[in-house]
């Protein structure tokens, strides 16, 4: 079975949604399988945000359809979905500073035994988690304020797993790391694409983007502007097609490209 018979783990048709006389996105196609990472790039305001929001159920498009495992869906609410398996990292992380790993793994769903809540428990599995995502987090105990961006990122990552999503969609990850930290997270977005999960990765960062994606989406002005084998792809030609500066000539459309 060739890539594009598979059914997608997630598949956007036709998003379109305006903020009042902003289009922010118009006739947006999106699709990403299980084991795949997919960066969604474009420039400021192009409109990454705004779809990544669609799939976590943040916002509603005004037209199109998303299909999860070739079903249509709805996701009027983070929580559905959430229950549909799809999970999101935002920029701001949402992590607590006073809380350790694990608490900050189970924030909001806590484990319980019959009695109280179930710490042991807890941090067994959240050890299992960070082993799964190859983390170097020193301990799950280890307080939040204690680690580096990179890890916190990890924690973030991590936090996501705990709830067995099959779609992560990572907001920016990189965006306010070092080098050496850029490398770890970009290490943990490898696993979960080895782990079988669908990843889309909205990144500004070429050079993350080709390191860790299968495919590139270009949006620009709130369309698609190109589909890319990051494999092969020239770093000109995606600039073009994010910038709108060179004739599409070696661009390939996504309809050419196994997805
Ligand atoms: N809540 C909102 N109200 C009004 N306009 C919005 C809102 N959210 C986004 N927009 C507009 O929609 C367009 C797309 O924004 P979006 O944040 O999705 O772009 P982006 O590609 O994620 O940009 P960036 O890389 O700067 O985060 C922009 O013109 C933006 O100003």
């Amino acid at each position: 079975m060739t890539a594009d018979q598979r059914v997608p783990l997630v598949a956007m048709h036709g998003i379109t949604k305006r903020f009042g006389a902003i289009e922010a996105l118009v006739d947006v196609d999106l699709h990403v399988h299980a084991h795949e990472v997919v960066a969604l790039v474009g420039d400021n305001g192009a409109g990454k945000s705004t779809l990544a929001k669609m799939i976590s159920g943040v916002l509603q498009p005004d037209a199109g359809m998303i299909e999860i495992g070739g079903e249509e869906v709805a996701l009027p609410s983070p929580q559905a979905a959430h229950a549909l398996g799809v999970a999101t990292v935002f920029q701001d992380l949402a992590l607590c500073d006073n809380l350790d790993v694990t608490a900050n793994l189970y924030l909001g769903r806590e484990l319980r035994s019959r009695f109280a809540r179930d710490d042991g428990r807890m941090e067994e599995s959240a050890r299992r988690v960070l082993r799964e995502l190859k983390s170097r987090i020193p301990s799950a105990r280890t307080p939040l304020r204690n680690l580096s961006a990179g890890q916190r990122q990890a924690v973030a990552i991590a936090r996501t797993l705990i709830g067995n999503p099959r779609i992560i969609v990572l907001d920016e990850p990189t965006g306010a790391l070092s080098v050496a930290h850029t490398a770890e997270v970009l290490t943990h977005v490898q696993r979960l694409r080895d782990l079988g999960l669908g990843v889309i990765l909205i990144s500004h960062n070429m050079n993350d983007v080709r390191a860790v994606a299968d495919r590139i989406e270009v949006l620009r002005h709130g369309r698609n502007n190109g589909t890319f084998d990051a494999a092969t792809a020239s770093y000109e030609d995606v600039l073009a097609a994010i910038t709108g500066a060179v004739p599409l000539g070696r661009r390939t459309s996504s309809r050419h490209i196994a997805g």
